[in-house]
């Protein structure tokens, strides 16, 4: 198994929402790598959350970390040059709500950004067969989509190993990405499954000392 260097990306369904640009410069400040920003439209998924005009106003704010734009919405075409102006650097997406998943790829990457496929615990990996050449990330969710705090489903990581094995034999420079129950005990267990970028909401935001989580965290990802 190879794999890139490990990303920890906290989740700002979790954070501190009346405050959130201090939020996010203090988890950046404890060291995390990514903000992973999850977009939900009570429609694809049962919840309501933040759309391009929030991602800007962080970018206008002085947050300058990759911000990784998780589209839990459908449709989605119309969303990406939006976020992609607000200032995302990955936009990733479910395929069941993509008309035409390799347009919609190809749609992001010509915004500038990364381009991703997300899979609900239920969704086969077969989506993936055609468009390896066209993905930079590939986000399995261990949790079914909408809410944080949720527990991580085990056979996620039966998952992660065949996803890395796809990634490992495509020859192709793609970051294998895990969302849900993601936490200090778990995370080299799933690592060592074959994931590189970690999504974790509840388990920092949920912390008084975010720093104490991710160096926690770090030193689990140290063992792989
Ligand atoms: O996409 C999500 C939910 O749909 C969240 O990013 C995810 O659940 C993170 O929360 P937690 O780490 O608390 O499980």
């Amino acid at each position: 198994m190879s794999h890139k260097p490990f990303l920890i990306a906290p989740s700002i369904l979790s954070a501190d929402l009346a405050r959130l640009g201090d939020d996010v410069k203090e988890v950046l400040n404890a060291g995390a790598d990514v903000i992973h920003f999850d977009v939900m439209d009570n429609h694809f998924v049962p919840n309501l959350t933040f759309g391009p005009a929030i991602c800007k106003a962080l970018r206008d704010y002085g947050i300058t970390a990759p911000i990784d734009v998780h589209l839990m919405a459908d449709p989605v075409d119309r969303l990406i040059p939006e976020f992609a102006k607000a200032g995302a650097d990955y936009i990733t997406f479910h395929p069941e709500a993509a008309v035409h998943i390799d347009r919609t790829l190809q749609l992001i990457r010509d915004n500038g950004c990364k381009a991703g496929l997300v899979f609900n615990p239920a969704t086969p990996l077969s989506y993936l067969d055609y468009v390896m050449d066209k993905v930079d990330v590939i986000l399995l969710m261990s949790v079914n989509p909408g809410f944080g705090g949720q527990s991580f489903i085990p056979a996620t990581l039966d998952k992660l190993k065949q996803a890395r094995k796809m990634i490992d034999e495509s020859g192709f420079d793609i970051r294998l990405e895990v969302d849900g129950g993601v936490k200090v005990n778990n995370i080299a267990e799933i690592a060592a499954a074959g994931a590189d970028m970690f999504v974790a909401g509840s388990a920092i935001f949920d912390q008084p000392d975010y720093k104490a989580v991710i160096d926690e965290m770090r030193q689990q990802l140290a063992k792989i």
